[in-house]
């Protein structure tokens, strides 16, 4: 049996779904992915949202004064569609290199979300914009419909909304945000084209157990909700594969303690510190730490069009991570996601 590796270098992983909020929280939880990753596309769902080219300069720059002092880290704008969404406005954002891509939020799907999309329809001539010049569609897949099961809405969304929107825009570019099923994963292997899926840290390590098994523990509630066992079992086998259409997307999205613990309580887990050691243990438990290059570094900026990133990370085995329990940050404490086993993978990265 070969030996266990120590330590693990791979070129620098970058975060294909990252939220960094804004203001206070902005300043708090961007330089804890600066820390790690090289570029991150960063979610548009602020209120009021990042809509337009304009929102999304303005937003670039917030973010950039709030990374450290040197950081190389790249946001990666996306603009949020809304039934208003102006196809000029959007692809003159591609075009000049400030918005990489779109992202589609049905009204109501998820935090932040009203402001998304009821009719598609409306929204055709955007997307057909966005084919032509090949921008990539990020889609929150999950159907709205309240008599549908919360637990069944990423399927139905597939079926009902996705199928059809890839038969009447093929050669527009999609990514499958934060899938939770063996339905999507499948869909993505049996597609020809055009589509990927990123896979979040957490659905890699919990199923609704953790949720709801022994108690109510609102820290690993997030949408799409977890699911079950084998589900969370054939996010695994994906992003363990090297399948180039599977790649990270952290879904890290901090809420405060106090926003998180209502009887309502909000939607999101914050991994963004953790993911890299997250990643590393599972994926070593199924002896696949070869592939993890390729799922967190090499596919996504594939997908994108973009190089690689040149520098490089090591993570280096040792004894097991001593992590605070929340980052403090201007709008109150944020807890970071417990994985419920040990983190022994250190990351070690080039200065910047
Ligand atoms: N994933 C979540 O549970 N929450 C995200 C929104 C999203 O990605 O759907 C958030 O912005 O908090
Ligand atoms: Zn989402
Ligand atoms: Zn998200």
């Amino acid at each position: 049996m070969k030996p266990r590796p120590d330590t693990l270098t791979l070129r620098q992983p970058d975060d294909w779904h990252l939220h960094l909020r804004d203001g206070a929280m902005l300043a708090a939880v961007a330089p804890q992915s600066a820390r790690h990753f090289g570029r991150a596309i960063i979610m548009p769902n602020l209120v009021p949202p990042v809509v337009t080219g304009d929102d999304a300069a303005a937003y670039r720059q917030r973010i950039l004064a709030a990374l450290p002092e040197g950081s190389r880290f790249r946001p990666l704008m996306t603009l949020y569609l809304t039934e208003a969404s102006d196809p000029e406005d959007v692809a003159r954002a591609h075009a000049s290199g400030l918005a990489t891509a779109v992202k589609l939020y049905p009204a109501g799907a998820t935090t932040n979300s009203a402001s998304g999309v009821r009719d598609i329809d409306k929204v055709r001539p955007v997307l057909e914009r966005m084919a032509e010049i090949g921008m990539p569609l990020c889609i929150h897949g999950e159907v709205t419909d309240p008599a549908i099961d919360i637990f069944d809405r990423e399927a139905v969304f597939i079926d009902k909304v996705l199928k059809p929107l890839r038969k009447k825009i093929p050669d527009l570019k999609i990514v499958m945000e934060h899938v939770t099923t063996q339905t999507a994963v499948d869909y993505v292997r049996d597609s020809s084209r055009n589509l990927a899926a990123t896979i979040t840290t957490h659905h890699l390590i919990i199923n609704r157990n953790a949720i709801l098994a022994g108690g109510i523990r609102p820290h690993y509630y997030c949408l799409p909700v977890a699911k079950r066992e084998s589900h969370r079992l054939a996010l695994v086998e994906a992003a363990v594969s090297g399948d180039r259409r599977f790649f990270l997307g952290t879904d890290s999205a901090p809420h405060s303690d106090p926003a998180k613990l209502q009887p309502c309580g909000c939607a999101g887990i914050f991994t963004a510190p953790v993911t890299l050691s997250c990643l590393a243990e599972v994926f070593e438990a199924v002896r696949k730490l070869d592939k993890l290059e390729a799922f967190a570094s090499l596919n996504g900026p594939r997908f994108y069009g973009l190089p690689p990133n040149e520098a490089r990370v090591t993570l280096r085995r040792g004894a097991p991570l001593e992590l605070p329990e929340a980052i403090q940050t201007g709008e109150g404490p944020v807890t970071l996601f417990d994985p419920g086993f040990p983190l022994h993978w250190h990351v070690e990265t080039e200065a910047p």
